[in-house]
């Protein structure tokens, strides 16, 4: 019996860039034998209700877009409790766990390699009732309006440019937090946090330090306090740049976190706005979805290919 593929897709993702290659992906779907069902995403969380209502009817459901429809469509396989195989074809203008994925950025080739590819098991954060795929962050977006979309697609790219060494970390809002994992406890007044499962954020490797892995069930925290003066602020950045370590900077593995604070922190999730809270539970969900990626790709994984799906 011919295998079911549920293809979605943003059609207005990256400037439109996946409507000149749509027959010919789904020509590599249908040639690598897929029945394929189509739907492109009529609205914002559109990906999310389609994921969640139909993927249980599927074999393979591939999603391509940017980081937002990938976001949507893990939030809504989790949601609806699936374990679906999922594919991912980059085509939005931010495409930033591609990166960690090592995902190809040519779309046809990109398809072929879901077709010929292999499942890895990743991990997903719970966040809230709500889930992300590589990075929940907050903090250094005041600047950054959430109103409009395309500010809010560079969000990440922008936080990660203001860390790499401008004078601007004294110029921005601080939060007084308690954060608590299973083994420790602190408070502070933090900057910026981060809570990424990748290899690179904003295109800036460093952020998420060495040893990264997508499949260990923890994620890597970055918490940044406060600099009290330009030594401070000196040491941070040189941290930052893969320098000493500083008390500044709060920076461990978990697989359970929870941050309180005393005013409402607007959050990302995946680069897109993840809401106000005061109160946050972040929770590693070990190996919860099933990514196709290319055969012998090096991904940082601690397990071994799951077998092919052909
Ligand atoms: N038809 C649509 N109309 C409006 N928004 C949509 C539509 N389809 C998807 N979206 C929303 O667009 C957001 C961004 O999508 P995505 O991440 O795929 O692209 P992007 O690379 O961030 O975007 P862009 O290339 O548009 O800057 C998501 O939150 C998604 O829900």
């Amino acid at each position: 019996m011919e295998k079911k593929l549920l293809f979605i897709f943003n059609a207005r993702a990256g400037k439109g860039s996946i409507k000149s290659r749509l027959i010919d992906i789904i020509d590599i779907f249908i040639k690598g034998g897929y029945e394929v069902t189509v739907h492109s995403t009529q609205a914002y969380q559109d990906g999310l209700r389609v994921a969640k209502k139909r993927a249980g009817d599927f074999d393979l459901i591939v999603a391509s877009g940017g980081d937002g429809t990938l976001d949507e469509v893990v939030t809504g396989l989790m949601e609806g409790n699936h374990k679906t195989l999922l594919g991912y074809i980059p085509a939005g203008s931010t495409n930033d766990f591609a990166n960690s994925l090592h995902v190809s950025k040519n779309m046809l080739q990109a398809a072929t390699d879901i077709v010929e590819g292999i499942p890895h098991a990743f991990d997903v954060g719970k966040f809230n009732d709500d889930f992300f795929v590589y990075i929940a962050a907050f903090g250094l977006f005041t600047d950054v309006s959430y109103e409009t979309n395309q500010d809010l697609k560079n969000i990440l790219g922008h936080a990660a440019y203001i860390l790499e060494g401008t004078q601007r970390l004294f110029n921005i809002a601080s939060y007084q937090l308690k954060v608590e994992t299973k083994d420790t406890s602190f408070e502070g007044d933090f900057i910026f946090g981060m809570v990424s499962n990748a290899t690179s954020v904003g295109g800036f490797r460093k952020l998420t330090g060495p040893d990264v892995l997508l499949d260990d069930g923890v994620f890597e925290v970055l918490l940044i306090r406060r600099p009290k003066n330009i030594l401070e602020l000196n040491e941070i950045i040189t941290a930052l740049l893969g320098g000493a370590d500083t008390s500044n900077i709060e920076s461990f593995k978990t697989s359970y976190l929870k941050i309180t604070s005393e005013t409402q922190i607007s959050w990302t999730l995946d680069g897109e706005f993840g809401g106000e809270h005061r109160e946050v539970e972040i929770q590693n969900m070990n190996h919860a979805v099933n990514i196709i990626l290319k055969k012998d790709e090096k991904v940082p994984l601690i397990q071994a290919n799951t077998g092919n799906i052909k």
